[in-house]
């Protein structure tokens, strides 16, 4: 089956799509009897994830505007122990511009960028600066990221300042131990007091799957999360030995679609970690299409939290349009 998003060719700049003004969650009294009752049929999830490729194919035109679309839902990230001003720097022009002038030019796509950079709170006034005057947000890791076990107050601590540097966004990790001792009360009031220090700043609440034991406590971790006022929950640190994948986000699409239904409010998604290629990246718009449809598909709901995705679809893109591939080494910052 052939898939299209709502609009396609020269039309999936951020600046090109209508301007929709997304109310923030607000977040709710804890219900541990929605959180009880949730359930997860793994194996059922797992059978449908796993006929997503088979079914999927996005095609030509549809597929170039679909890639530009993913571009602009990047959260164009580096967290290494060996980053530097400078490498940020490259990487903020690279977000700037994130595809060569004249493969945009030629697609009808001028002006695109990837949604955000995503830096340790280290580098959060070096990105600032780079990304002045590019209504490109920064997006800090804090909380004693990737781990999340540093004393309580000096997390909270981290949020003030990571604000107070000029980040927009805060990608927050939450102690997995709660989860893995059914503690929801300690889930809920850590989350809540996260999204308090972050003031006007998003939070994406990270709940590193792949620590979690099971798909049920994916989904329980989520509602949680966003009951404390998430406004994006995100997959993984990118750091935990299994990160994005195509059941989690099942999981994460339908507690989130759940979430909407009964309180009225859009929560964000961004899976995070080992996501590379344009091909997968296409099979995570088509789910969220299928799944929570295409009010989703847009930066102020969706973002893929990678560092070298960029590099594969300015490829496919250059592909689209000269039929050559170019070496891979000259996309060398992503
Ligand atoms: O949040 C983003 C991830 O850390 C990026 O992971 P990646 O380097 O596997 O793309």
């Amino acid at each position: 089956m052939t898939i299209t998003p709502e609009k396609t060719r020269g039309t999936a700049t951020t600046a090109q799509l209508p301007q929709v003004t997304e109310p923030r969650n607000p977040g709710f009294e804890l219900d541990l009897g929605w959180v009880r009752n949730l359930r997860a049929n793994t194996s059922a999830i797992e059978r449908r994830a796993a006929t997503l490729p088979g079914r999927r194919s996005i095609k030509k035109d549809h597929q170039a505007a679909w890639l530009a679309r993913a571009i602009t839902c990047i959260d164009l990230t580096t967290l290494s122990g060996d980053d530097t001003a400078r490498r940020v720097e490259r990487l903020c022009a690279k977000a700037r511009h994130p595809v060569r002038t004249e493969i945009l030019h030629a697609l009808g796509l001028d002006g695109l960028t990837t949604g955000a950079v995503c830096v340790y709170h280290e580098m959060v006034p070096t990105a600032v600066n780079a990304l002045k005057g590019s209504g490109i947000p920064v997006a800090a890791v804090s909380t004693g990221f990737p781990a999340g076990l540093s004393p309580f107050h000096l997390r909270l601590q981290e949020i003030h300042e990571s604000v107070a540097a000029g980040a927009e966004e805060i990608d927050i990790v939450i102690s997995r131990r709660h989860v893995l001792e059914g503690n929801w009360q300690a889930l809920y009031d850590e989350m809540c007091q996260m999204r308090e220090a972050c003031g006007h700043a998003h939070v994406k609440a990270i709940l590193a799957t792949g620590e979690l034991g099971t798909l049920r406590n994916v989904a329980r971790a989520s509602v949680i999360c966003m009951l404390a006022g998430a406004d994006f929950i995100k997959t993984s640190t990118g750091k935990e030995s299994v990160n994005a994948t195509l059941p989690v986000t099942l999981v994460m699409l339908r507690a989130i679609r759940e979430f909407h239904e009964r309180t009225g409010f859009r929560v964000g998604y961004k899976p995070a970690g080992g996501i590379s290629k344009a091909k997968d990246a296409l099979l995570y718009l088509a789910l969220i299409k299928e799944e929570l449809g295409d009010r989703w598909l847009r930066p102020d709901l969706f973002r893929f939290g990678a560092s070298s995705l960029l590099g594969d679809i300015e490829r496919q893109l250059e592909h689209h349009l000269t039929g050559a591939y170019s070496a891979g080494y000259r996309h060398a910052m992503s």
